[in-house]
């Protein structure tokens, strides 16, 4: 079985496509495994679609399914145009809806679904919270990054079923630390919490569209508000295509 691995902006998937619509949960499981398998994130799998590019489905590490995936959605943008799937511009179904993507290069843009304020400003553990829904839900403080506390992010994890996003204005970046929700631990990047994140610094009137975005990994992303719109854009990197002597029965 062929499968590409996939970086974007330091959140990793294992991308590939198939005729079928199946239950994938323990075969994301398996190849996400960073001991036992390719190691990732996440899983993607592209599937015919009679009205879009493609539709996709999406697995965190531990095989649950999510609805959206920014950076996800960045990577399959660039591998369905790298394998004759999509144009440069395409649209392709999610569970969040439906997703405009756009490929130059190395660099793609996703346009997100319409975002949604769950939960107004609380506190809670000392820390002042607001929850967007970027696609999926996002637990919001803005901090010293260095504050990161990878405890307390299980715990609001938990008890919200939300990622948990830490974020500070700094020289002019938005730099973001996300604890994922599925991967159950801090990632190098988190496209829909970076965005999330940018929607709280915006309330507070922190930030403005076109703000750089600095996840764990340093590379540097954009988010732009357009028409009350998020669009973010970043770089995507194939890592590797690999054959795998998996059981094909395995994977389609
Ligand atoms: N872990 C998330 C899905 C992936 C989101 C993230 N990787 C992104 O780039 O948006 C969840 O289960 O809600």
């Amino acid at each position: 079985m062929v499968v590409s691995k996939y970086s974007a902006s330091g959140n990793d998937f294992v991308i590939y496509h198939v005729f079928k619509k199946i239950d994938r949960s323990n075969i994301a499981k398996k190849l996400c495994d960073r001991f036992n398998g390719v190691g990732a994130d996440g899983l993607i799998v592209l599937l015919p679609h009679e009205k879009y590019d493609f539709e996709w489905q999406f697995y965190n590490a531990d095989g649950s399914v999510a609805e959206m995936c920014g950076n996800g959605s960045r990577a399959a943008a660039h591998y369905a145009y790298k394998n004759n799937l999509a144009d440069k511009k395409m649209k392709f179904l999610t569970l969040a809806g439906v997703i405009e993507a756009e490929v130059e290069g190395n660099i793609v843009t996703s346009q997100l679904t319409p975002y949604k304020l769950i939960k107004d400003t609380f506190e809670e553990a000392g820390f002042e919270w607001k929850i967007y829904d970027t696609g999926v839900p996002h637990l919001v403080t803005i901090t010293d990054i260095e504050n990161f506390d990878k405890n307390l992010a299980r715990k609001m994890r938990e008890k919200y079923n939300a990622n948990v996003n830490f974020a500070q204005m700094k020289d002019g970046n938005l730099y973001v630390r996300t604890y994922e929700r599925g991967v159950e631990d801090e990632t190098l990047a988190c496209g829909t919490g970076m965005c999330a994140s940018f929607l709280v610094a915006r309330d507070k009137g922190l930030v403005a569209s076109g703000v750089k975005l600095r996840p764990k990994s340093g590379e540097e992303l954009e988010v732009m508000l357009k028409n009350d719109t998020l669009y973010f854009k970043g770089a995507v990197k194939n890592s590797f295509t690999a054959v795998l002597e998996e059981d094909e029965r395995d994977f389609l």
